[in-house]
């Protein structure tokens, strides 16, 4: 599902009000119709007082839509004016007198004044800033953003949390509203999914409000989500005369004393994920661990017992896993150093092997182009430095990616996949994976699918889609706090076939 900028936004309004020869307010009234749409199918009538803020521009007008048709139905409505600023849209004023047509004379609300009384049974509307917000609020509109949501009641937001800018994080964290539900205009935002924007809203549901499909589909984004429906098209079905060549030989290049489940972790994976063969490269300890927790993986040792002091191999993998469980050894650092040298496979690069990078940034001029780089956070901030917000990190980690040729997958609650200037976000996933060995498994995914000749970008999309999948399904019986890395493994064959099953709908989402 594509995600537009706030500008891609205006713009579709603009050619849909010109296309089909359409004043602005006919397109208001459309989008007022459909969310009340929305509310109408859920409230059937019911009497519980609805309390709807507007603002003084078009996200304030939808609000005003609402508000009347929700009193045209016989509905227990108020609605406030939150005033800050003589400069009303024309759209707003106009919607503003269609209400009165209802004798109702929404309550102006501004510095100074008493705020309605509300019950947390009743339900607000916030419509008092959309996309349209540029600037911190004044101090009485934080007061009033804050009393909202000390009143527990249950909270939409139309299009935004009011207060959540389009492109950067708020200055102030509580003078955002905190909503349970956001109804947003035709695609959801890019904050929805960030860490430090995606808390405003506990649930988000896109609404068709009427832009121009043809403006919508022609028009390319920066940033999609990616769910079921963008991952189908990259599966590569398997072929009736293949064998176990046919599918590449994955190799994991990691370990240390200590560390060998992560090993196991990925090369399971890897061979889970369908890689025909399976080596992992490791130091000597390990070789009893590994030859007996996977039988179906073959096994080189290094000369080194507890960690690698030199990676070479005779074998002629398709895609080398780097660096699960390998430690930063000054021995390790310099095998790795001299394998770049040599190498010209691509790598997925993970853990210990992002640290040494980190602290050898020029170590990052030799890896292959189209490797995939997946760090957490933390590793992330080791490679491209501190960031002010999660749209600066955003706009770092894509220089970084751009500059050494790379993909860059930053995990998290929506992990995110950066290359060549796009951002793919992920959509699958809970918390529950937030556990040990979790990403050494989606470094073995990855390295599966690139053995199998996934191109590297589709496989860290799908790859990382997969791994989510695999985790939400693994859920089932176990609850958040009781999942491990294993149990993903084990879900990554299920998760495969849940791509077949019944497409989901792209339109409606819930945020886990
Ligand atoms: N037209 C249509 O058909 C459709 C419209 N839609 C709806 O329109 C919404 C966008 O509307 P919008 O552009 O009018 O902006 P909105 O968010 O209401 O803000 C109002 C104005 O406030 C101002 N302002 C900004 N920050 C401020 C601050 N801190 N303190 C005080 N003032 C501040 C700023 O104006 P400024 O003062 O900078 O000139 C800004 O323009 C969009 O989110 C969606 O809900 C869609 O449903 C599709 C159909
Ligand atoms: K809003």
């Amino acid at each position: 599902m594509k995600i537009y900028s706030a500008a891609q936004i205006y713009e579709a309004i603009n050619t849909t009000i010109e296309k089909n020869q359409i004043t602005s307010n006919d397109l208001m009234e459309f989008a007022g119709t459909q969310v009340f749409n929305w509310f109408h199918t859920r409230m059937q009538g019911a009497q519980v007082p609805i309390h709807i803020y507007c603002g003084i521009g078009n996200n304030g007008g939808l609000g005003l839509v609402l508000g009347r048709q929700l009193l045209h139905h016989g509905y227990n409505v108020h609605v406030y004016v939150v005033n800050f600023s003589d400069k009303r849209t024309k759209d707003f004023l106009i919607n503003y007198d269609r209400i009165k047509e209802f004798k109702i004379w929404p309550r102006l609300l501004s510095s100074g004044e008493e705020f309605p009384k509300m019950a947390k049974e009743d339900i607000i509307v916030d419509a008092i800033f959309g996309i349209g917000l540029n600037r911190e609020t004044s101090d009485w509109v934080k007061d009033l953003i804050k009393y909202i949501n000390a009143s527990e009641a249950y909270t939409v937001s139309l299009d935004v949390p009011s207060g959540l800018y389009p492109n950067h994080a708020p200055e102030d964290k509580e003078a955002v509203i905190e909503s349970n539900y956001t109804l947003t205009g035709q695609a959801p935002k890019l904050s929805f999914f960030l860490p430090e924007t995606g808390v405003y809203m506990q649930q988000w549901e896109a609404i068709d409000v009427g832009l121009d499909q043809e403006y919508l589909q022609k028009t390319d984004t920066e940033v999609q989500l990616i769910d079921k429906f963008e991952v189908l098209p990259l599966y590569i079905p398997r072929e009736k005369y293949a064998h176990k060549g046919t599918y590449g030989h994955s190799l994991i290049v990691g370990g240390s004393y200590g560390k060998m489940g992560a090993v196991t972790l990925a090369s399971s994976a890897c061979l889970r994920v369908g890689t025909g063969l399976i080596t992992a490269y490791i130091p000597e300890c390990g070789y009893a661990i590994l030859q007996t927790s996977l039988p179906e993986a073959m096994v080189i040792c290094d000369e080194r017992e507890k960690h690698i002091a030199k990676i070479q191999y005779d074998i002629e993998p398709k895609a080398i896993g780097m660096g699960v469980g390998m430690g930063t050894d000054a021995a390790t650092v310099k095998a790795l150093k001299a394998f770049l040298k040599t190498n010209k496979n691509r790598l997925i690069v993970d853990a210990d092997a992002l640290n040494i990078f980190a602290t050898n940034k020029t170590m990052l001029k030799s890896v292959p182009k189209g490797s995939i780089l997946t760090p957490h956070p933390k590793e992330l901030e080791r490679l491209i430095g501190e960031w002010t917000d999660d749209f600066d990190k955003l706009e770092k980690a894509k220089a970084f990616a751009k500059k050494y040729d790379v993909i860059l997958i930053i995990k998290g609650a929506h992990t995110i996949t950066i290359y060549d200037n796009h951002l793919y976000i992920n959509n699958t996933g809970n918390p529950g994976m937030a556990t040990a060995g979790s990403g050494d498994v989606l470094t073995g995914m990855l390295t599966g699918l690139v053995s199998q000749e996934y191109d590297p970008i589709k496989a860290a999309i799908f790859g990382v889609y997969l791994h989510g999948k695999a985790g939400d399904l693994a859920l089932s019986g176990l609850g958040y706090q009781a999942l491990t890395a294993s149990d993903i493994v084990a879900h990554i064959g299920a998760a495969y076939l849940d791509l077949f099953k019944e497409p989901e709908k792209p339109s409606a989402e819930a945020k886990k």
